[in-house]
């Protein structure tokens, strides 16, 4: 079955409205972990527009799953990584004007920065992910780096309409097959939600997904518990059952 990594970014969006101390992502993260998260995700930013650096600290006191990190490879982010030890530190692409992360970390034009970055995070023993756009050159690069993982961006795939959705999810279906026959973990992740996250878990050689914003978006309705739920019982629905197939 397919790992799902809660990403918690925007329970400290709420809290940050206001610059208050609630709602606190260390309780969210208790909740999603009680609701069946496999891990739990944050990315802190550069901007600090949602998590703190004491969320960092705390959450890798209090989490009993996996932590995984999302970063841009600014030296003073790389640095408190190589402090908090996650589990696994995914590289993103990053720009203070943005919404939320715009498509995949260019692995190509930006390798020397990436492979120092992915070089200080393994001499530390952390898992190393890059988040990049589903093309075989970025894969190819990947394992040049030296990539534990990969997560396909799955942005283009969620806002796709008509025809092209189809043609999106090919592109995954194939870059899957390329990264994982390289030897790289596959993850995917951004802006995938309870319905369209039905035909990516049927995608073969998919391990991990990483969502956020739906889940959060859902539990703010229903709380966090009962939202991760959901979206486990939603994956665990559609992933293909031998058994099942007869
Ligand atoms: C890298 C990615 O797609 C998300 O995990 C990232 O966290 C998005 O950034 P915001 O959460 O700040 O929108
Ligand atoms: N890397 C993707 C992630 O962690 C969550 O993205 P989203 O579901 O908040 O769009």
């Amino acid at each position: 079955m397919i790992r799902l990594g809660v990403n918690i970014d925007h329970v400290a969006t709420v809290r940050q409205a206001r610059r208050a101390n609630e709602p606190d992502p260390v309780a969210a993260a208790v909740l999603a972990t009680l609701g069946g998260a496999d891990g739990i995700t944050i990315h802190l930013r550069e901007d600090r527009r949602h998590i703190q650096d004491r969320d960092v600290y705390l959450l890798r006191e209090t989490v009993t799953t996996r932590l995984n990190l999302e970063l841009a490879a600014y030296d003073e982010i790389i640095a408190i990584a190589l402090k908090v030890k996650p589990d696994e530190a995914t590289l993103v692409p990053e720009k203070r004007q943005e919404l939320t992360t715009e498509g995949g970390l260019d692995v190509l034009a930006n390798a020397a920065g990436v492979r120092g970055a992915i070089e200080k995070l393994k001499s530390a023993h952390i898992h190393v992910s890059l988040f990049i756009d589903p093309d075989p050159a970025q894969i190819d690069e990947s394992v040049r780096l030296g990539a534990d993982a990969i997560e396909f961006q799955t942005a283009s795939y969620s806002e796709a309409k008509g025809t092209a959705v189809q043609h999106e999810l090919e592109k995954l279906r194939a870059a899957t097959a390329r990264a994982v026959g390289l030897g790289l973990h596959v993850h995917m992740g951004h802006g995938l939600n309870y319905w369209n996250v039905q035909p990516v878990v049927r995608i073969p050689g998919v391990e991990e997904l990483n969502i956020g914003h739906s889940i959060v978006s859902r539990a703010v309705l229903v709380g966090m518990e009962r939202a991760v739920r959901e979206m486990k019982n939603v994956m665990q629905e559609h992933y293909p059952n031998p058994r099942k197939s007869g």
